[in-house]
């Protein structure tokens, strides 16, 4: 049959043209379909401009937290927690909304950006330990300063947040995170020290921080060590946070004895610690407290921490950096150290923050009560002095704390002696004449020497102390009459 009969015989054939119709629609839907898909990428490859900003991104959660308050009204929100305990064991719990996984358009100056966040199921961040995620920036147009506007002001608003602050790192697998919210910054005054220990260790820092050329051309790793050492409560770790927040410097907590702190995880923390950061290692000497115990006991230890003397020793000498590192130890026994963990070197400065002294003593009086002339501030040293007692600063704060508003109680024998828990004691005296109760008590040494004294030269002649109780529970009963020593017979003193 000639083609033209059989191209005549098929269009008269309704089937085959209902058919070929069908057809030609499909054709041209799938060519319309692939057409626009390619305009689609041609537009997005020559129209439009994206950015990409992974989780292992400085800038990551600073743009998350920034979309989340300044650009999309999404309803689709995950939650940031952030939780921090203060010293005083106050908790404060915060969370953030931040856009969830998923797509979400916001409108910066005018133009339209679609954020597209992304969580990758298979792969995980090893250094976050969480799964590995990003966030996709994509706005119609070639202007790329949009995107350097939103990371400024995302940055400006998370730098916002910490300014007159100080951010706490801790140790997270491999990395350091910000631990909780910053810290507001501590004055550094407001830690008050012994007479010049704080004036050394600034100028001590100062000096080292302006000085890098100085250790570039001698070829001296520019690191320094300092110890700060002592009985605990005296402000070795309040100090340390007042002195980065007045350097403008972070703070990366390491805690020695942590479960699962390697030689090679210490070493690896040191090195890609945060710049302008101030390294504290606290409680030095409990890491390896703890491998004595081990020893001992290796079956309650095991599972602890795989650090080693020699692993620290030689994480602090690989400490280098074009920035100035600075490390801080803190310790309570400074004998328990390894001499070789203090050489200088690895420790440039060691000082001893003690028990209160007179200076200290007068110092914070003056500070929580400033109205107060210095004489009391003065006699308040004084009394604490007679205690007999070593207080530390914690305490001393815990006492004005507790009679904030109030300096004529602290200032108070009984609640002092109450406060620092002293022995009383009851003070027996005798005339020539037979016994009479005239020391009721004594609220330390120092002042029942004293007393002891003037009843001496008055012609009283000293029996015996009675420890009775402690005052606190005793209920502070200061008042002694002849019955309470019916049961008491003094002995006569030859
Ligand atoms: N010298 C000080 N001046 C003012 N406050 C102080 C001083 N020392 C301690 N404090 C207060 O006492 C509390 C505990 O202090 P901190 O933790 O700094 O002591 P520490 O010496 O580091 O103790 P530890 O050895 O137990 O870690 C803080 O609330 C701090 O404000």
């Amino acid at each position: 049959m000639p083609i033209k009969d059989l191209v005549a015989s098929l269009s008269d054939n309704p089937y085959f043209g209902a058919g070929a119709g069908l057809f030609g629609i499909g054709m041209f839907t799938a060519l319309a379909r692939k057409g626009t898909q390619m305009g689609m990428i041609l537009f997005r490859r020559h129209c439009m401009m994206s950015l990409e900003v992974t989780s292992k991104d400085k800038s990551y959660y600073w743009l998350l937290n920034w979309i989340s308050i300044c650009g999309t009204h999404t309803q689709h929100l995950s939650v940031e927690t952030s939780f921090s305990q203060s010293e005083t064991g106050k908790i404060n719990t915060t969370f953030d909304f931040v856009p969830s996984p998923g797509s979400h358009f916001f409108r910066h100056k005018s133009t339209w950006i679609r954020v597209e966040r992304n969580r990758e199921k298979q792969m995980v961040d090893f250094q976050r330990a969480a799964p590995f995620e990003s966030v996709t920036l994509t706005a119609v147009g070639f202007n790329r300063s949009i995107y350097f506007d939103i990371l400024e002001e995302a940055r400006q608003l998370a730098l916002q947040k910490q300014e007159g602050k100080t951010i706490m790192y801790t140790a997270m697998a491999a990395e350091w995170r910000p631990f909780g919210y910053p810290r507001r910054k501590r004055p550094i005054d407001s830690v008050v020290l012994d007479e010049g220990i704080s004036e050394r260790i600034i100028n001590d820092v100062k000096e080292f921080t302006q000085n890098s050329k100085w250790y570039m051309d001698r070829g001296i790793p520019y690191r320094r060590g300092y110890l700060l050492y002592g009985p605990p409560g005296c402000g070795k770790s309040s100090y340390i946070t007042a002195l980065a927040g007045s350097l403008d410097y972070s703070i990366c907590v390491l805690n020695l004895s942590e479960k699962g702190l390697s030689d090679d995880r210490l070493n690896h923390l040191l090195a890609v610690a945060p710049e302008q950061s101030i390294i504290l290692l606290e409680d030095i000497d409990a890491a390896f407290l703890n491998r004595d115990l081990a020893k001992e006991n290796p079956v309650a230890y095991s599972g602890m921490g795989r650090l080693t003397l020699s692993g620290l020793l030689n994480a602090m000498d690989g400490v280098a950096s074009a920035e100035a590192r600075i490390i801080f130890m803190t310790t309570n026994y400074l004998e328990r150290l390894d001499p070789a963990l203090i050489r200088p070197g690895r420790v440039d400065v060691k000082e001893l923050i003690d028990h209160c002294t007179s200076y200290q003593l007068e110092r914070m009086f003056q500070r929580f009560y400033p109205d107060e002339p210095e004489s009391n501030a003065q006699m308040f040293s004084h009394k604490i002095h007679s205690l007999g007692k070593h207080v530390s600063a914690a305490q001393v704060q815990g006492l004005f704390l507790k009679h904030k508003d109030n300096p004529e109680n602290a200032l108070n024998d009984k609640n002092t002696a109450m406060f620092f828990n002293c022995d009383l004691c009851t003070v027996y005296y005798s005339s020539s004449n037979g016994v009479t109760v005239m020391g009721v008590m004594e609220t330390g040494r120092g002042i029942y020497l004293q007393r002891r004294q003037a009843l001496r030269r008055k012609g009283f002649v000293w029996h015996k102390a009675k420890s009775l109780s402690r005052l606190s529970e005793g209920g502070g009963n200061l008042s002694l009459s002849a019955d309470n020593l019916s049961s008491w017979r003094p002995k006569s003193r030859k």
